[in-house]
Protein backbone atom coordinates (compact mmCIF):
# COMPACT_ATOMS: atom_id res chain seq x y z
CA UNK A 1 0.00 0.00 0.00
CA UNK A 2 1.30 3.40 -1.01
CA UNK A 3 1.67 6.57 1.46
CA UNK A 4 2.57 9.61 0.48
CA UNK A 5 4.01 12.40 2.58
CA UNK A 6 3.02 15.88 2.53
CA UNK A 7 5.40 17.60 4.34
CA UNK A 8 8.23 15.10 3.35
CA UNK A 9 11.48 17.36 4.13
CA UNK A 10 10.48 18.27 8.25
CA UNK A 11 11.70 16.27 11.21
CA UNK A 12 8.04 14.37 11.52
CA UNK A 13 8.11 13.59 7.57
CA UNK A 14 11.85 12.50 7.84
CA UNK A 15 10.63 10.36 10.46
CA UNK A 16 7.86 9.00 8.82
CA UNK A 17 9.92 8.06 5.35
CA UNK A 18 12.10 5.59 8.21
CA UNK A 19 8.97 3.94 9.46
CA UNK A 20 7.12 3.43 6.32
CA UNK A 21 10.59 2.35 4.21
CA UNK A 22 10.76 -0.84 7.41
CA UNK A 23 6.88 -1.35 7.15
CA UNK A 24 5.96 -4.74 5.58
CA UNK A 25 2.98 -3.40 4.15
CA UNK A 26 3.43 -0.03 3.11
CA UNK A 27 5.66 1.74 0.78
CA UNK A 28 6.81 5.16 0.63
CA UNK A 29 4.58 6.65 -2.53
CA UNK A 30 4.88 10.26 -2.97
CA UNK A 31 7.04 12.70 -1.00
CA UNK A 32 5.72 15.94 -1.38
CA UNK A 33 7.76 19.45 -0.88
CA UNK A 34 6.19 22.86 -1.48
CA UNK A 35 10.02 24.49 -1.39
CA UNK A 36 12.36 21.46 -3.17
CA UNK A 37 12.72 19.14 -5.70
CA UNK A 38 15.20 16.54 -6.49
CA UNK A 39 16.45 13.07 -5.21
CA UNK A 40 15.62 13.07 -1.04
CA UNK A 41 18.55 12.65 -0.11
CA UNK A 42 19.66 16.53 -1.05
CA UNK A 43 18.51 17.32 1.97
CA UNK A 44 18.87 13.89 3.83
CA UNK A 45 21.72 12.21 3.00
CA UNK A 46 21.42 10.00 5.64
CA UNK A 47 18.17 8.51 3.54
CA UNK A 48 21.05 8.50 0.83
CA UNK A 49 20.74 4.96 0.01
CA UNK A 50 16.49 5.83 -0.55
CA UNK A 51 16.00 6.48 -4.96
CA UNK A 52 12.58 8.26 -3.64
CA UNK A 53 12.56 12.06 -5.75
CA UNK A 54 10.99 15.50 -3.80
CA UNK A 55 7.66 16.12 -5.50
CA UNK A 56 5.20 19.17 -6.26
CA UNK A 57 2.08 19.22 -4.44
CA UNK A 58 -0.26 18.06 -7.59
CA UNK A 59 -3.76 16.81 -5.89
CA UNK A 60 -4.89 14.68 -8.89
CA UNK A 61 -1.80 12.99 -9.30
CA UNK A 62 -1.29 12.48 -5.48
CA UNK A 63 -4.14 10.54 -5.59
CA UNK A 64 -3.81 8.67 -7.95
CA UNK A 65 -0.98 7.15 -7.33
CA UNK A 66 -1.38 6.67 -3.88
CA UNK A 67 -3.64 5.19 -1.07
CA UNK A 68 -2.89 6.93 2.12
CA UNK A 69 -2.19 10.50 3.10
CA UNK A 70 0.17 11.76 6.11
CA UNK A 71 0.38 15.28 6.24
CA UNK A 72 3.45 16.77 8.62
CA UNK A 73 2.44 19.96 7.94
CA UNK A 74 2.87 23.50 10.09
CA UNK A 75 -0.90 24.27 11.35
CA UNK A 76 -3.00 25.62 8.70
CA UNK A 77 -1.84 23.35 5.54
CA UNK A 78 -3.78 20.41 6.30
CA UNK A 79 -7.10 22.38 6.95
CA UNK A 80 -6.92 23.26 3.57
CA UNK A 81 -5.50 19.99 2.06
CA UNK A 82 -6.96 17.16 3.93
CA UNK A 83 -11.05 17.79 2.69
CA UNK A 84 -9.78 17.76 -0.68
CA UNK A 85 -7.89 14.62 -0.42
CA UNK A 86 -10.25 12.96 1.72
CA UNK A 87 -12.96 13.88 -1.06
CA UNK A 88 -10.92 11.87 -3.48
CA UNK A 89 -11.70 8.74 -1.12
CA UNK A 90 -8.00 8.70 0.52
CA UNK A 91 -7.34 7.90 4.21
CA UNK A 92 -5.38 10.71 5.32
CA UNK A 93 -3.13 11.11 9.01
CA UNK A 94 -3.05 14.74 10.02
CA UNK A 95 -0.16 15.03 12.40
CA UNK A 96 -0.68 18.81 12.64
CA UNK A 97 -3.41 19.95 15.19
CA UNK A 98 -5.94 21.30 12.47
CA UNK A 99 -8.25 18.52 13.29
CA UNK A 100 -7.97 18.18 17.12
CA UNK A 101 -10.09 20.77 18.46
CA UNK A 102 -13.44 22.54 17.76
CA UNK A 103 -13.70 25.31 15.12
CA UNK A 104 -13.59 27.70 17.84
CA UNK A 105 -11.10 26.75 19.97
CA UNK A 106 -9.19 25.98 17.40
CA UNK A 107 -9.64 29.48 15.92
CA UNK A 108 -8.28 30.95 19.54
CA UNK A 109 -5.97 28.97 20.54
CA UNK A 110 -3.74 28.20 16.71
CA UNK A 111 -4.71 31.82 15.52
CA UNK A 112 -5.79 30.52 12.20
CA UNK A 113 -9.19 29.73 9.82
CA UNK A 114 -10.50 26.15 11.12
CA UNK A 115 -11.24 23.17 9.09
CA UNK A 116 -14.69 22.76 7.49
CA UNK A 117 -16.77 21.76 9.94
CA UNK A 118 -18.19 18.49 7.97
CA UNK A 119 -14.67 17.35 7.80
CA UNK A 120 -13.47 18.10 10.89
CA UNK A 121 -16.78 16.24 12.30
CA UNK A 122 -15.20 13.37 10.15
CA UNK A 123 -12.06 13.39 12.11
CA UNK A 124 -11.42 11.00 14.50
CA UNK A 125 -8.65 11.43 17.58
CA UNK A 126 -5.57 8.94 16.87
CA UNK A 127 -4.83 8.17 20.46
CA UNK A 128 -4.24 5.04 20.23
CA UNK A 129 -4.62 3.43 23.00
CA UNK A 130 -7.86 5.27 23.58
CA UNK A 131 -9.79 5.69 20.44
CA UNK A 132 -8.40 2.93 18.08
CA UNK A 133 -11.64 1.29 17.78
CA UNK A 134 -12.85 4.50 16.64
CA UNK A 135 -9.71 5.07 14.26
CA UNK A 136 -10.57 1.51 12.64
CA UNK A 137 -13.64 2.95 10.55
CA UNK A 138 -11.98 6.80 9.94
CA UNK A 139 -11.04 8.49 6.87
CA UNK A 140 -9.44 11.44 8.58
CA UNK A 141 -6.91 10.49 11.66
CA UNK A 142 -6.11 12.91 13.76
CA UNK A 143 -2.43 12.38 15.35
CA UNK A 144 -2.38 13.78 18.47
CA UNK A 145 0.41 16.23 19.53
CA UNK A 146 3.52 15.15 21.21
CA UNK A 147 2.60 16.39 24.99
CA UNK A 148 -1.15 15.50 25.09
CA UNK A 149 0.09 12.20 23.92
CA UNK A 150 2.74 11.24 26.68
CA UNK A 151 -0.09 13.53 29.56
CA UNK A 152 -3.25 12.20 28.11
CA UNK A 153 -1.81 8.29 28.33
CA UNK A 154 -0.39 8.75 31.92
CA UNK A 155 -4.04 10.86 33.01
CA UNK A 156 -6.71 8.94 31.44
CA UNK A 157 -6.70 5.92 33.65
CA UNK A 158 -7.02 7.95 36.53
CA UNK A 159 -9.13 10.20 35.63
CA UNK A 160 -11.31 7.07 34.40
CA UNK A 161 -11.38 5.26 37.30
CA UNK A 162 -12.19 8.86 39.28
CA UNK A 163 -9.57 8.63 41.62
CA UNK A 164 -8.22 12.43 40.89
CA UNK A 165 -9.37 15.68 42.59
CA UNK A 166 -9.76 16.82 38.77
CA UNK A 167 -9.48 20.75 40.02
CA UNK A 168 -6.04 19.62 41.04
CA UNK A 169 -4.02 19.03 37.94
CA UNK A 170 -0.59 20.61 37.50
CA UNK A 171 1.87 19.25 34.52
CA UNK A 172 5.43 19.91 34.12
CA UNK A 173 6.78 19.20 31.12
CA UNK A 174 9.92 18.99 29.11
CA UNK A 175 10.60 18.48 25.64
CA UNK A 176 13.50 17.81 23.09
CA UNK A 177 14.43 20.52 20.37
CA UNK A 178 13.32 18.52 17.25
CA UNK A 179 9.74 18.96 19.23
CA UNK A 180 9.92 22.67 17.66
CA UNK A 181 10.16 21.59 14.02
CA UNK A 182 13.32 22.03 11.58
CA UNK A 183 12.71 25.23 10.57
CA UNK A 184 15.20 27.81 11.23
CA UNK A 185 14.68 29.69 14.71
CA UNK A 186 17.11 32.17 16.27
CA UNK A 187 15.95 30.72 19.48
CA UNK A 188 16.51 27.05 18.77
CA UNK A 189 20.14 27.99 18.02
CA UNK A 190 22.98 25.72 19.13
CA UNK A 191 24.20 28.66 21.48
CA UNK A 192 21.16 29.81 23.20
CA UNK A 193 19.38 26.23 24.14
CA UNK A 194 22.81 23.89 24.99
CA UNK A 195 23.15 24.37 28.51
CA UNK A 196 20.15 26.18 28.92
CA UNK A 197 16.71 25.03 30.65
CA UNK A 198 13.92 27.56 29.51
CA UNK A 199 10.08 27.49 30.38
CA UNK A 200 7.99 28.76 27.44
CA UNK A 201 4.41 29.58 26.54
CA UNK A 202 3.53 29.51 30.36
CA UNK A 203 0.65 32.04 29.27
CA UNK A 204 -1.01 29.55 27.23
CA UNK A 205 0.50 26.59 24.92
CA UNK A 206 -2.08 25.37 21.70
CA UNK A 207 -2.02 22.08 23.41
CA UNK A 208 -4.07 22.67 26.26
CA UNK A 209 -7.37 22.54 24.93
CA UNK A 210 -6.37 19.26 23.51
CA UNK A 211 -5.88 17.72 26.92
CA UNK A 212 -8.61 19.32 28.60
CA UNK A 213 -11.05 18.22 25.77
CA UNK A 214 -10.62 14.90 25.57
CA UNK A 215 -9.54 14.97 29.53
CA UNK A 216 -12.50 16.13 29.89
CA UNK A 217 -14.30 13.46 27.72
CA UNK A 218 -13.04 10.62 29.67
CA UNK A 219 -13.77 11.95 33.16
CA UNK A 220 -17.00 13.05 31.88
CA UNK A 221 -16.39 16.28 33.99
CA UNK A 222 -14.95 19.65 32.40
CA UNK A 223 -11.07 19.66 33.64
CA UNK A 224 -8.84 22.46 33.21
CA UNK A 225 -4.98 22.23 33.64
CA UNK A 226 -2.20 24.23 34.84
CA UNK A 227 0.75 23.19 32.03
CA UNK A 228 4.28 24.71 31.72
CA UNK A 229 6.63 23.04 29.20
CA UNK A 230 10.58 23.52 28.92
CA UNK A 231 12.59 23.35 26.25
CA UNK A 232 15.92 21.24 26.94
CA UNK A 233 19.02 20.66 25.09
CA UNK A 234 18.30 17.40 23.47
CA UNK A 235 17.51 16.29 20.28
CA UNK A 236 14.66 13.65 21.10
CA UNK A 237 11.98 12.97 23.83
CA UNK A 238 9.11 13.94 26.52
CA UNK A 239 9.23 13.66 30.13
CA UNK A 240 6.09 14.65 31.69
CA UNK A 241 5.58 15.00 35.52
CA UNK A 242 1.86 15.48 36.48
CA UNK A 243 1.13 16.49 40.20
CA UNK A 244 -2.49 15.50 41.55
CA UNK A 245 -4.72 15.07 44.71
CA UNK A 246 -6.65 12.14 44.99
CA UNK A 247 -9.79 11.93 46.45
CA UNK A 248 -10.15 8.57 47.39
CA UNK A 249 -7.75 6.99 49.66
CA UNK A 250 -5.89 4.40 47.24
CA UNK A 251 -2.97 2.22 47.96
CA UNK A 252 -0.32 1.71 45.53
CA UNK A 253 -1.28 -1.69 45.07
CA UNK A 254 -5.05 0.21 43.39
CA UNK A 255 -3.11 2.74 41.13
CA UNK A 256 -0.83 -0.45 40.04
CA UNK A 257 -4.17 -2.14 39.25
CA UNK A 258 -6.27 0.70 37.48
CA UNK A 259 -2.57 0.82 35.25
CA UNK A 260 -2.54 -2.39 34.32
CA UNK A 261 -6.04 -3.42 33.96
CA UNK A 262 -6.00 -0.53 30.98
CA UNK A 263 -3.18 -1.13 29.33
CA UNK A 264 -3.22 -4.74 29.75
CA UNK A 265 -3.11 -5.14 25.72
CA UNK A 266 -1.14 -1.86 24.82
CA UNK A 267 1.72 -3.02 23.06
CA UNK A 268 3.74 0.22 23.28
CA UNK A 269 2.84 1.02 27.27
CA UNK A 270 5.33 0.00 29.49
CA UNK A 271 4.72 0.58 32.57
CA UNK A 272 7.84 1.29 35.30
CA UNK A 273 8.55 -1.01 38.39
CA UNK A 274 11.31 -0.04 40.31
CA UNK A 275 12.34 2.64 38.14
CA UNK A 276 11.28 5.89 36.61
CA UNK A 277 10.37 6.78 33.01
CA UNK A 278 13.40 8.72 31.06
CA UNK A 279 13.66 10.15 27.79
CA UNK A 280 16.68 7.95 27.29
CA UNK A 281 14.77 4.65 27.50
CA UNK A 282 12.61 5.95 24.66
CA UNK A 283 14.37 7.05 22.38
CA UNK A 284 13.74 6.29 18.96
CA UNK A 285 10.90 3.95 19.70
CA UNK A 286 7.08 4.02 20.08
CA UNK A 287 7.04 3.25 23.61
CA UNK A 288 5.83 5.59 26.10
CA UNK A 289 6.97 4.82 29.69
CA UNK A 290 4.34 5.55 32.85
CA UNK A 291 5.02 5.21 36.62
CA UNK A 292 3.35 6.61 39.41
CA UNK A 293 4.51 7.60 43.12
CA UNK A 294 1.57 8.08 45.88
CA UNK A 295 2.99 10.37 48.21
CA UNK A 296 1.26 9.67 51.48
CA UNK A 297 2.52 12.75 53.39
CA UNK A 298 0.46 14.86 50.88
CA UNK A 299 -2.34 12.71 49.60
CA UNK A 300 -0.66 13.55 45.83
CA UNK A 301 -0.13 11.21 43.40
CA UNK A 302 3.23 11.90 41.23
CA UNK A 303 2.71 10.57 37.58
CA UNK A 304 5.62 10.35 35.16
CA UNK A 305 5.60 9.45 31.20
CA UNK A 306 8.33 9.49 28.85
CA UNK A 307 8.25 9.16 24.89
CA UNK A 308 9.82 10.52 21.87
CA UNK A 309 8.48 13.28 20.95
CA UNK A 310 8.97 11.91 17.13
CA UNK A 311 7.78 8.98 17.83
CA UNK A 312 5.29 8.05 20.06
CA UNK A 313 4.53 11.58 19.75
CA UNK A 314 4.34 12.12 15.92
CA UNK A 315 5.25 9.05 13.16
CA UNK A 316 5.23 6.39 15.20
CA UNK A 317 2.15 7.01 16.60
CA UNK A 318 0.83 8.21 13.02
CA UNK A 319 2.01 4.49 11.48
CA UNK A 320 0.73 2.92 14.80
CA UNK A 321 -2.70 4.22 13.28
CA UNK A 322 -2.39 3.47 9.79
CA UNK A 323 -1.92 0.00 11.41
CA UNK A 324 -4.87 0.00 13.69
CA UNK A 325 -7.01 1.45 10.20
CA UNK A 326 -6.16 -1.23 8.14
CA UNK A 327 -6.72 -3.85 10.31
CA UNK A 328 -2.66 -4.74 10.78
CA UNK A 329 -1.50 -5.60 14.25
CA UNK A 330 -0.77 -2.21 15.93
CA UNK A 331 2.52 -3.15 16.10
CA UNK A 332 3.91 -3.95 12.80
CA UNK A 333 6.70 -2.01 11.60
CA UNK A 334 6.78 -0.22 15.33
CA UNK A 335 8.70 -3.47 16.99
CA UNK A 336 12.48 -1.98 17.18
CA UNK A 337 14.20 -1.66 20.87
CA UNK A 338 14.88 2.24 21.44
CA UNK A 339 18.12 3.21 20.70
CA UNK A 340 20.60 3.12 23.47
CA UNK A 341 22.77 4.86 24.74
N1 LIG B 1 8.25 17.78 15.76
C1 LIG B 1 7.49 17.12 16.62
O1 LIG B 1 7.97 16.53 17.60
C2 LIG B 1 6.00 17.07 16.43
C3 LIG B 1 5.35 17.77 15.43
N2 LIG B 1 3.99 17.72 15.31
C4 LIG B 1 3.31 18.48 14.28
O2 LIG B 1 3.58 17.85 13.02
C5 LIG B 1 3.68 18.83 12.00
C6 LIG B 1 5.07 18.73 11.35
O3 LIG B 1 6.06 18.99 12.34
P1 LIG B 1 7.61 19.00 12.03
O4 LIG B 1 7.93 17.92 11.07
O5 LIG B 1 8.29 19.05 13.32
O6 LIG B 1 7.75 20.41 11.30
P2 LIG B 1 8.92 20.91 10.34
O7 LIG B 1 8.90 22.39 10.44
O8 LIG B 1 10.17 20.18 10.62
O9 LIG B 1 8.39 20.48 8.88
C7 LIG B 1 7.19 20.94 8.33
C8 LIG B 1 7.25 20.75 6.83
O10 LIG B 1 6.02 21.25 6.26
C9 LIG B 1 6.28 21.72 4.95
N3 LIG B 1 5.45 22.92 4.69
C10 LIG B 1 5.63 24.17 5.18
N4 LIG B 1 4.66 24.98 4.72
C11 LIG B 1 3.88 24.22 3.92
C12 LIG B 1 2.72 24.51 3.13
N5 LIG B 1 2.18 25.71 3.11
N6 LIG B 1 2.16 23.50 2.42
C13 LIG B 1 2.69 22.25 2.44
N7 LIG B 1 3.81 21.94 3.15
C14 LIG B 1 4.38 22.92 3.89
C15 LIG B 1 7.76 22.08 4.88
O11 LIG B 1 8.30 21.35 3.83
P3 LIG B 1 8.50 21.94 2.37
O12 LIG B 1 9.02 23.35 2.54
O13 LIG B 1 9.48 21.02 1.79
O14 LIG B 1 7.15 21.89 1.73
C16 LIG B 1 8.35 21.57 6.19
O15 LIG B 1 9.49 20.77 5.97
C17 LIG B 1 3.45 20.19 12.67
O16 LIG B 1 2.09 20.54 12.57
C18 LIG B 1 3.81 19.90 14.12
O17 LIG B 1 3.21 20.79 14.98
C19 LIG B 1 3.22 16.93 16.11
C20 LIG B 1 3.81 16.19 17.09
C21 LIG B 1 5.22 16.23 17.37
C1 LIG C 1 9.70 22.06 21.69
C2 LIG C 1 8.56 22.71 20.98
O1 LIG C 1 8.61 23.88 20.62
N1 LIG C 1 7.50 21.95 20.76
C3 LIG C 1 6.34 22.44 20.07
C4 LIG C 1 5.44 21.29 19.77
C5 LIG C 1 4.36 21.80 18.87
C6 LIG C 1 3.58 20.85 18.11
O2 LIG C 1 3.83 19.70 18.02
O3 LIG C 1 2.58 21.45 17.45
P1 LIG C 1 1.08 21.07 17.28
O4 LIG C 1 0.35 22.17 17.93
O5 LIG C 1 0.87 20.98 15.83
O6 LIG C 1 0.88 19.77 17.96
C7 LIG C 1 5.61 23.50 20.92
O7 LIG C 1 5.67 23.41 22.14
O8 LIG C 1 4.91 24.35 20.35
Amino acid sequence: MKAAIIGSTGYGGAELIRLIQNHPFLEVGSLISTSRAGPVDKIYPHLSHLSSELQELDLDLLCENNDMVFLATPPGVSSQWTPLIAERGKIVIDLSGDFRLYPETYQAWYDKEPAPITWLKKAVYGLSEWFGRQVKDAQIISNPGCYPTAILLALLPLLQAKVLDISSIIIDAKSGVTGAGRGLQQGLLFTEVNENLRPYKVDGHQHIPEIERFASQVAGDSIYINFVPHLVPMNRGILVTIYAKLVKDCSNQVLKEIYQTIYEAAPFIRLCEGRWPETKHVQGSNYCDIAWHLNKRTGQVILLSAIDNLMKGAAGQAVQNANLRMGWPEETGLTFSPLFP
